[in-house]
């Protein structure tokens, strides 16, 4: 069921066009990518989806027809590249103040547990490390228990522990709640965790489709063989089962192998012949 639909979007700034003329479909419950270098257009996307910014061209729909911010700004939850917490409040009470907001708020225990904030519950959100304030930012963005969350560049700045336990937290929480998660990434690899990926560039979709999807249209999987009677040969495989078979008919033959699936970076260099970072 289609959640969020952007419409032929643009946005123009006097002497930029940003965003030109993209459609992203969200669906209940995917995790969606937006993946694209620095100045890609991604954070305009997202500020056009959340009404931060109005699109110069296009539009946005919510749910079945809802296309005024006003109308589903209660179903979303948003966490920004720069915090938008209260420095020199508590961690409790900048989510307190957030949860008083709302007639029905999640179940704040869970989130605290989920999230690890007990430890930090009494302490200035200013004295917290990046990765403890990133947590606190998600957990707040999660108090009014939004339909869809989205998360401007949530790994940038973070060690690779803190990433990995937020990923788990919000893995943990799709699966509870059916929470829809729109992300935005230069990470290759944190790309990889999304059920759909849309790769920008210079303001457009260059590319969309599943992982594999992408990997099947923008790479090749290569199988080397290094023969023991010195020969060599290059394989390109659809899948890894082809490379097992070939493997297993060689096994007595072949003094070595290697096998290179197609990744994520060769599907960004394949489309824009560069490396993201
Ligand atoms: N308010 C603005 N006025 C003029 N140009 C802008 C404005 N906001 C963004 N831009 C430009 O639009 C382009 C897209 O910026 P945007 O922040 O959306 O990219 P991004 O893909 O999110 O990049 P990053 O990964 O660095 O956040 C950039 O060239 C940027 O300089």
């Amino acid at each position: 069921m289609k959640l969020l639909q952007a419409i032929n979007l643009t946005k123009k700034f006097p002497n930029k066009l940003a965003v030109n003329n993209i459609s992203l479909t969200i669906n209940q419950g995917e995790l969606v990518a937006l993946l694209g270098p620095n100045g890609a257009g991604k954070s305009t996307t997202l500020n056009m989806m959340i009404g931060v910014s109005q699109p110069t061209n296009g539009q946005i729909i919510f749910g079945e027809k809802s296309t005024n911010i006003k109308d589903y700004k209660t179903e979303i939850g948003v966490v920004f590249q720069g915090s938008v917490l209260d420095d020199d409040l508590t961690v409790k009470d900048n989510i307190m103040t957030r949860a008083n907001m709302y007639a029905k708020p999640v179940q704040l225990n869970s989130l605290i547990k989920k999230f690890e904030l007990e430890s930090i519950w009494k302490q200035p959100y200013c004295s917290l490390s990046g990765g403890q304030r990133r947590r606190v930012d998600i957990a707040r963005a999660l108090v009014s228990s939004p339909k869809l969350l989205f998360l401007d560049e949530p790994s940038t700045g973070l060690d690779i522990q803190t990433r990995t336990k937020i990923w788990e937290v919000l893995e943990q929480l799709r699966k509870e709640t059916g929470l829809t998660i729109v992300f935005t990434t230069h990470y290759l690899e944190e790309s990889e965790n999304a059920d759909y990926i849309y790769i920008m560039d210079q303001g457009q979709v260059i590319a969309e489709d599943t992982v594999a999807g992408l990997q099947k249209k923008y790479t090749q999987n290569v199988l080397q063989l290094d023969y023991l009677n010195g020969e060599s040969k290059t394989e390109t495989l659809d899948n890894k089962d082809e490379a097992i078979k070939i493997l297993t008919e060689n096994a007595k033959l072949l003094a070595n192998f290697e096998y290179r699936p197609g990744t994520m970076d060769d599907v960004f260099m394949n489309l824009t012949g560069k490396e993201i970072r």
